[in-house]
């Protein structure tokens, strides 16, 4: 007997970059990945520039011709037709538009990083379960199936136990031609710096060997130290190096960023791994993954499954994995007396309109 796929409508808010890769990896069908139980639906994508934006958006990404376009987001999170939004807009929005989205009855799918601090992580995560909506946060190479069997021989004792990750995400370039001061990489205002958009990922390796896998009862946040250096042309980090050092036994995390020297200078001649977990009976050591499509529909996949399920929250990124991460990045910018510049913790971008104002409408306002 053949049962019927679960389908999950998506909402799209924004069309940058990541967004166009995602919105058409979610149109390529799951039968290309072996999965028959979930299917996914694009029915709507909103941009806050315009909605002839939105519509040639929609047009390139090749959506069915029923998707709705819209000129700003408020309206995708209000189409009753929408069961779950992608957020892709810069760090700095993640939370007032997750905000708005769960506020309105949406299951979110929000891009890496979180969000720009805990406090902010925690919010989302109280308005999800109160409301008893799904919330994941993007990290899609969590989902990767490199990573799931990875994980799962490293749970099975097949390197013995893990004594020290190691994991590196850096892409090495001439920053100030290619970010000059406005990118969204670079920028303060959006929340830039190689550690909210790159060290997230290294971070997140060095999570699912030293906090992921370990049993709950013996699992907690890690000790941090780290070095930053900032980028001259707007204060946000360029490089970041951290060491951490988990419980229970102190094995140690070493999760390094950057945006001036590359962990592959060259795709095609790599100069060794950038992730290695090292046990006490052997290493397992992960190149940089390439797939086709992007990617991107494992996480996806997870989303439809979790929802279908009634799941609020993923077991592969769940909530508090997402916030303790949170709170090391945030103890790292306060290493690198950041927040002395600019202030990332506490209320920034949450309340006040006089520290951040956005460039146009994105729903920030009542927040
Ligand atoms: N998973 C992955 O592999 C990747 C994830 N990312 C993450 O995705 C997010 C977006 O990155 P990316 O797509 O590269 O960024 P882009 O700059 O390409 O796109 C961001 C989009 O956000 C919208 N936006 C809303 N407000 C603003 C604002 N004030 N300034 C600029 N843009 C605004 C715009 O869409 P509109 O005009 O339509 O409203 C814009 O096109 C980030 O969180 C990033 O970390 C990025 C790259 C890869
Ligand atoms: O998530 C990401 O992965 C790829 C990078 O190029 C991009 O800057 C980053 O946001």
């Amino acid at each position: 007997m053949s049962v019927e796929p679960f389908t999950l409508k998506w909402g799209i808010l924004a069309t940058g970059g990541i967004a166009k890769l995602f919105t058409k990896d979610l149109l390529i069908p799951p039968s290309t990945r072996s999965a028959s139980d979930i299917h996914h639906q694009v029915v709507a994508a909103a941009s806050s520039s315009s909605l002839s934006r939105a519509q040639s958006f929609l047009h390139e990404v090749g959506a069915p011709a029923s998707a709705t376009a819209y000129g700003s987001y408020a309206s995708l999170w209000q189409d009753p037709a929408v069961d779950i939004i992608y957020i892709a807009t810069p760090h700095s929005h993640h939370y007032q538009h997750a905000r708005h989205c769960l506020e309105a009855g949406k299951h979110v799918l929000c891009e890496k990083a979180f969000t720009v601090n805990e406090e902010q992580a925690k919010v989302l995560i109280g308005i999800a379960r109160e409301k008893g909506l799904f919330l994941m946060e993007a990290v899609w190479t969590r989902f990767l199936p490199v990573a799931r069997e990875v994980r799962e021989r490293v749970g099975r004792g097949e390197i013995g136990g893990v004594r020290r990750v190691w994991a590196d995400l850096s892409f090495g370039g001439r920053v100030e031609e290619l970010f000059g001061k406005e990118h969204r990489m670079v920028s303060m205002d959006l929340a830039g710096g190689a550690l909210l958009d790159l060290g997230i990922y290294s971070l997140t390796w060095v999570f699912q060997f030293l906090y992921h896998i370990v049993p709950e009862a013996q699992r907690g946040p890690p000790t941090v130290a780290s070095c930053m250096t900032k980028y001259p042309g707007t204060g946000c980090d360029e490089m970041t190096s951290i060491v951490l050092s988990f419980p229970p036994n102190g094995a140690h995390g070493i999760a390094t960023t950057n945006i001036r020297v590359s962990h592959t200078p060259h795709p095609h001649h790599p100069t060794g791994d950038p992730i290695r977990i090292q046990g006490t009976l052997g290493e397992i050591s992960i190149p940089f993954p390439a797939y086709r499509g992007h990617g991107l529909f494992w996480e996806a996949d997870e989303c439809a499954r979790c929802i279908r399920d009634g799941k609020l929250e993923s077991e592969t990124m769940g909530w508090e994995e997402s916030r303790v991460m949170m709170g090391v990045m945030d103890e790292v910018r306060r290493q690198g007396d950041w927040e002395l510049e600019r202030p990332f913790t506490k209320s920034f971008f949450r309340t006040s309109s006089r520290t951040y104002q956005p460039k146009r409408e994105t729903g920030f306002e009542q927040h």
